[in-house]
């Protein structure tokens, strides 16, 4: 599918009218595939197909697109993939599930609240256990959220990021070194390992698209990249070991959702718990597997397609009497850019069915209606 370049340096205002259209879109969205039901729909299996990307890493043309091939297939319908042979060293991977749990498990009470979300304009720092909500569940995960700094990007960055409010200063919240040493090191290894493995398959989601291989580089210059750290504690009373069709029988991690952003690279430790959303409305468990991430497509891909690559709704129920912990990086391009529907991906006499959207103001946005009563908290507007 060729698609021409779209006017995406451009910071044009997004005005209210479109941003509610993109705020109730996204949860039209979400309720439509929460609300389908299996009986017409497609057939399963729903399946989370495992690239081994190595390939990509040649220098022969026809060696990356053949992995892009795959991650498109993959695009089209699941909207979730594994990927192999990426290149992050798997000691970087353990170190980062090592801190997260030392940070959620040997960190104060008073040094966590010291970094609480309330204190951020930007959805960083520590969430308690039951703190946010999706979808009206309380979630019991608890987590601790940080963003794009230059200092862990292994390109030193443009000097020109901007929060996504638009703002310059510096917000992430990190623990004192003498209350956790070494967990800061180890934070800015594994940002900087991913951000780049990011840009690598941005590329290749390029070639999907049959664009450019580069068209997204200027895009990602100084990118918004948030990164969070995440807990899952055991469930407290007996879930049926598989997705149940009852949500009332589930005790949910975290709830009902599509990402934000470009696209999410999921590591996560051995503990299964991530469920997805299949076309027929059934939950799909997505297991493990050592080495690999897990990747899935998020809403700015899926707006940029016009719905042709999937912003697949997914959820995590740890079912199991072990802990669990991830580490999810939501990558977003710099979020002064406008996403706009790709020309290309609108069929002759089709309209584009998302109207343009800046990044960061997206992203807060839809931040905002995770608190339990759905209003916001940060009670910030952006100034770009
Ligand atoms: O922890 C996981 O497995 C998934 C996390 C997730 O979906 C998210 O934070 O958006
Ligand atoms: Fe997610």
């Amino acid at each position: 599918m060729a698609a021409a370049v779209a006017s995406h340096q451009i910071a044009q205002p997004t005005d209210e009218t479109t941003l509610n259209e993109a705020r109730s879109g996204a949860h039209a969205y979400l309720q439509s595939r929460l609300a389908s039901k299996p009986a017409a729909l497609k057939q399963e299996p729903f399946e989370i197909p495992i690239i081994d990307i190595s390939p990509s890493f040649s220098t022969c043309l026809s060696d990356r697109k053949g992995v892009a091939a795959e991650i498109r297939s993959a695009c089209l319908t699941s909207g979730f993939f594994y990927i192999t042979n990426h290149g992050v060293p798997l000691p970087t991977c353990s170190a980062i599930l090592r801190e997260a749990q030392r940070f959620f498990k040997t960190l104060p009470r008073e040094k966590k609240e010291a970094m609480h979300l309330r204190n951020s304009k930007l959805g960083y720092g520590w969430e308690p256990s039951e703190y946010t909500s999706i979808a009206g569940d309380v979630e019991t995960k608890e987590g601790f959220n940080f963003g794009y700094e230059e200092g862990l990007d292994k390109t030193g960055g443009d000097g020109l990021y901007k929060n996504l409010d638009g703002t310059t200063y510096k917000g992430n919240m990190w623990p004192e070194e003498s209350d956790l040493p070494g967990f800061y090191a180890v934070v800015r290894e594994y940002y900087s390992e991913v951000l780049q493995l990011a840009r690598h398959l941005f590329r290749l989601f390029a070639l999907s698209l049959s664009l450019p291989e580069t068209h997204f580089d200027p895009m990602t210059t100084h990118p918004g990249g948030i990164a969070r750290l995440l807990y899952y504690p055991p469930a407290k009373r007996p879930v049926p070991s598989s997705p149940h069709p009852s949500a009332a029988a589930e005790e949910i991690g975290l709830g009902a959702h599509s990402d934000y952003e470009c696209f999410t690279l999921l590591l996560c430790s051995s503990s299964p718990g991530l469920e997805i959303l299949s076309p027929t409305g059934t939950w799909t468990a997505a297991p493990p597997i050592p080495g690999s991430f897990i990747v899935n497509v998020a809403d700015f891909l899926m707006r940029w397609t016009n719905g042709v690559y999937k912003s697949t709704v997914h959820r995590v129920v740890n079912r199991s009497k072990e802990e669990r912990y991830s580490v999810p990086f939501f990558f977003s391009v710099n979020y002064d850019v406008v996403i706009e529907t790709l020309p290309g991906c609108v069929e002759e006499g089709g309209r584009a069915m998302y109207p343009p959207i800046r990044a960061g103001e997206y992203i807060l946005e839809r931040l905002n209606t995770t608190t339990k009563d759905g209003k916001g908290y940060y009670g910030n507007e952006a100034v770009f």
